[in-house]
C-alpha cells in the first residue's frame, strides 16, 4: 500500500466496487493455466484427482474459517448470515454439505475416501496457501476476513465454465461427479452480494478501503499459488514433492 494511498481521501462506494472487480479481471484463478486445460479437456484423468484431491484441503477448510469468522461477529444478524455459509459447507445432518458433496467427486474420479480425508497425499503448497487463508481470517480484522470472501463475486462464472467444459470433454465425469457445483451457482451470489454491501459501508476510510482491497488481493494470491504447485507437481515439469499423491502410470 502507497502512503499516499492510505491517507487519500476516501473512495465512493461504487470506486471501492469498481476496484475490487479490476482485482478479479486482473488475478482470479480463472486466469491459470491450470484451469484452462481442466476446462478444456486437456488434462489426463490423473491430473484431474491430483486437482480434486487437492481441493479437498480447501473445501474442508473453509468452514474452519467461516466458524472462527462467525465467533468474532457483533451482532445476532451477522451472525445468522454467516452461519447459513457453515450449513452450507458441514450440512445439518441430514442434507448434506459441500464437504460431503466435494467427496462425491472424488468418489466418482475413482479416489479412496480415506487417501483423501488423511491428506497424506497433498502438495505442501497446498496445505501452505490453505492454511494461510484460515489464518488471515484468524489474525485480521473483521472487514478484512470479510473481504477476503469476495472471491466469490467472480466463482459463478468459473464453474458454470467449469461443469460445462468437463461434461463435454471427460468420459470419466458425469453430471452427477459434478454435483458439489451445482448449489454453489445460487449459494456464491447470495454470500458476495451480502460481503460486497459489507464492505462499502464498513470501509469508510480510505485506510479501511485499501484493507479490504488488500485481503482480494491476498486471497486471488493463494488461489492462483495453488494451482501454481498443481501445475508445476502434475502438468509440468511433473515434479511431484516427496510423498505427494501419484496418478497411477505417473
Ligand atoms: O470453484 C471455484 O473456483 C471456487 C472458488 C472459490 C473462491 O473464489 O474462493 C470458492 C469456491 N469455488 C467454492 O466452492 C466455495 O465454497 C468457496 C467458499 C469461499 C470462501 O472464500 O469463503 N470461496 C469459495
Amino acid at each position: 500500500m502507497r502512503q499516499d494511498d492510505e491517507e487519500g481521501a476516501p473512495l465512493s462506494p461504487e470506486e471501492l466496487e469498481r476496484r475490487l472487480r479490476a482485482i478479479g479481471a486482473e488475478r482470479y484463478h480463472s486466469l491459470h493455466p491450470f484451469h484452462r486445460l481442466l476446462h478444456g479437456g486437456k488434462l489426463t484423468k490423473g491430473q484431474v484427482q491430483a486437482w480434486a484431491l487437492n481441493r479437498y484441503y480447501y473445501q474442508a477448510s473453509i468452514p474452519r474459517k467461516d466458524a472462527s469468522l462467525l465467533a468474532r461477529l457483533p451482532t445476532p444478524e451477522l451472525r445468522r448470515e454467516w452461519r447459513r455459509r457453515l450449513v452450507d459447507h458441514d450440512g445439518d445432518g441430514v442434507t448434506p454439505g459441500g464437504v460431503e458433496r466435494w467427496l462425491k467427486l472424488t468418489d466418482g474420479l475413482g479416489l479412496d475416501r480415506g487417501y483423501v480425508t488423511s491428506l497424506a497425499g497433498l502438495l505442501p503448497a497446498t496445505r501452505f496457501a490453505v492454511d494461510a487463508y484460515v489464518a488471515f481470517v484468524q489474525e485480521r480484522s473483521v472487514l478484512e476476513a470479510v473481504a477476503s470472501s469476495l472471491t466469490e463475486l467472480f466463482s459463478p462464472a468459473i464453474i458454470s465454465e467449469r461443469v460445462e467444459g468437463m461434461l463435454r470433454s471427460y468420459d470419466f465425469v458425469s453430471p452427477d461427479t459434478l454435483a458439489y457445483f451445482t448449489p454453489r451457482l445460487t449459494q456464491a451470489p447470495q454470500d458476495s452480494a451480502f460481503a460486497l454491501a459489507y464492505v462499502k459501508r464498513e470501509a469508510r476510510t480510505r485506510a479501511e478501503q485499501e484493507l479490504v482491497l488488500g485481503a482480494l488481493r491476498f486471497k486471488c494470491d493463494l488461489l492462483w499459488a495453488q494451482l501454481d504447485a498443481l501445475h508445476f507437481a502434475y502438468v509440468e515439469p511433473r515434479l511431484p514433492p516427496p510423498g505427494a499423491f501419484r496418478p497411477e502410470g505417473m
